[in-house]
């Protein structure tokens, strides 16, 4: 039995390392952390210093040669991100989409989905879903607006956000008919490339499925609030 009581603070320091190397592995196998962000190196880089701070009350060189080592990786990694990160270049547009569609996607993954679509300038009466039909491509509105359809009656009006995430990744019918109202720019991007990629590169499948998912849970309250909101007086006619 450890009596921790009795413990040096710097072998506390190391026991913390471990609850460090343990807890950065399980939240990794657990998908609530990215093997390519920089949390993963950095909690791998503390845990070593701190089993490596451990090892003065009792040093072999060893245990301590692998904590250098896994140290040394450790920041390997983070300059490695930061280096590729700052390689990564946006325009304005795809900024802004970011901000608003694609806040918590790594940088590489956006730039690797931004690269696999295009820019569209949407005359009104251009056509994104129509309700029923096979979803066939995903949109993101940045400017302009766009009429949302359900069986005939329009239920919201998109300015800004996705079109097409509550069934692209199925290619399952549209919940509505989405129509552009006013010339808009629209970033678009087929749901066989989002399928393929997502095939390949499960990180990329599941900060995805996050956003699209986020989206749709806006909408939804969104719709609540409509719902909820009490029916509008009719003006007033003398
Ligand atoms: N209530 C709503 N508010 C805003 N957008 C909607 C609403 N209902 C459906 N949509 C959009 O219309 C799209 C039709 O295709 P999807 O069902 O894939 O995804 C849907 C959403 O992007």
């Amino acid at each position: 039995m450890i009596a921790f009581d009795t413990l040096t603070p710097l072998a506390l320091a190391g026991f913390l390392g471990v609850v460090l190397y343990v807890g950065a592995y399980a939240m990794l196998a657990f998908g609530a952390i990215r093997g390519n962000g920089y949390v993963y190196p950095a909690l791998n880089l503390v845990a070593s210093l701190l089993v490596l701070a451990g090892l003065a009350d009792a040093f072999n060189w060893p245990a301590a040669a692998l904590q250098i080592g896994w140290a040394a990786i450790s920041v390997f990694g983070i300059v490695r991100i930061y280096l590729q990160n700052s390689r990564l270049n946006f325009s304005e547009e795809e900024q802004t989409l970011i901000a608003y569609g694609l806040p918590r996607m790594s940088k590489p993954t956006a730039r690797n989905l931004l690269n696999r679509g295009v820019w569209v300038n949407a005359e009104p009466g251009t056509i994104l879903t129509a309700e029923g039909e096979c979803v066939t491509h995903l949109h993101f509105m940045l400017h302009g607006s766009a009429a949302v359809k359900s069986g005939g009656a329009e239920i919201a009006e998109i300015k800004r956000g996705f079109v097409g995430e509550m069934n692209v990744m199925e290619a399952a019918p549209a919940s509505a008919t989405v129509t552009v109202a006013e010339p808009s720019r629209i970033f678009t991007v087929s749901g066989t490339t989002l399928r393929s990629l997502a095939e390949s590169d499960a990180d990329f499948a599941s900060s995805l499925s996050v956003h699209l998912a986020r989206s749709t849970k806006e909408k939804l309250i969104e719709a609540n609030r409509k719902l909820s909101a009490p029916a509008r007086t009719p003006d007033h006619v003398d």
